[in-house]
């Protein structure tokens, strides 16, 4: 069985990259509703054992309690930046030396439980790091390990090849996995093209709380006019954006 470590940012921090399109409000209101349909997810995963929300934000011991998931409040870990925080909260779940321990991000609207599952089983067969890529296949956006080969967390530009390096360098296998779910984070206004589009199909793997947010008519309304250029600039949206556009989950 797994620990699920899932950190979430404050929200009032959260998504600055999007700034350009989104006000301050609505990248809060975003994050939180991606944050959601992760937990959704994580919450009823028959693989895991426990699922810990590792945030500082002032909403977030009550999001926990709605998913009936355990909250680590940052602060009480006394580390700074991401790569220490999950560090210190790895220590602080102690989990038994064969234990599986998965670090989730939490804007990944698009997870599915079968996604989960084959990182599970690929770690379980394989051992040493097992790492859910991005699109451009450079980040980490889950990053899965037995609890006894906790590997020094890389988590920023090129994670996926320093956490690879990482486990070159101590002797341990390596896996890449870009599942469709895992690979698509949102951190680019394109990204954010993407979700709209991907709201708009009653059949798209969209988690339902972020399909809600982005339900609302005039933040629909006005995103797709700020999108609009950049869904020129891209050329053909479909062929750029269609569902399966990254990710094998087989
Ligand atoms: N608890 C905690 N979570 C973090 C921290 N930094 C990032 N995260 C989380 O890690 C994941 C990836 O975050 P990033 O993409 O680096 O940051 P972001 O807020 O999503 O986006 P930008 O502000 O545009 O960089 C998200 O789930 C964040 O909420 C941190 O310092 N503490
Ligand atoms: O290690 C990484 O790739 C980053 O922490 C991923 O975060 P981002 O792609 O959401 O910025």
């Amino acid at each position: 069985m797994a620990h699920a470590l899932l950190p979430l940012k404050d929200l009032v921090a959260a998504k600055t990259r999007l700034s350009g399109i989104l006000s301050a409000s609505e990248r809060r209101g975003l994050m939180q509703a991606m944050a959601q349909d992760v937990l959704a997810v994580l919450s009823n995963h028959p693989g895991l054992s426990a699922v810990t929300l590792v945030s500082d934000d002032p909403g977030a011991s009550l999001l926990a309690a709605n998913y009936a998931i355990e909250h680590l409040p940052e602060q009480e870990l006394a580390a700074e930046g991401l790569n220490a925080v999950l560090a210190a909260a790895c220590e602080r779940i102690s989990p038994q030396a064969e234990t599986q321990i998965l670090v989730l991000h939490a804007d990944l609207p698009f997870l599915q439980g079968h996604e989960i599952q084959l990182a599970l089983e690929r770690q379980q067969q394989s051992g040493g790091l097992v790492i859910g890529t991005d699109c451009e296949q450079s980040g980490t956006n889950l990053l899965l390990f037995a609890a006894n080969e906790r590997p020094l967390f890389h988590f920023g530009v090129d994670s996926c090849a320093k956490h690879q390096d990482w486990a070159r360098q101590a002797g341990l296998p390596a896996q890449v996995l870009q599942t469709s779910g895992v690979a698509r984070d949102v951190d680019q206004p394109r990204d954010v093209l993407m979700l709209l589009q991907a709201s708009l199909d009653p059949n798209s793997a969209l988690g339902a709380s972020t399909r809600a947010f982005l339900s609302e008519p005039k933040l629909a309304a006005r995103l797709h006019i700020a999108l609009a250029d950049l869904d020129d600039e891209q050329g053909s949206p479909q062929a750029t954006f269609s569902e399966d556009y990254c990710g094998h989950d087989k």
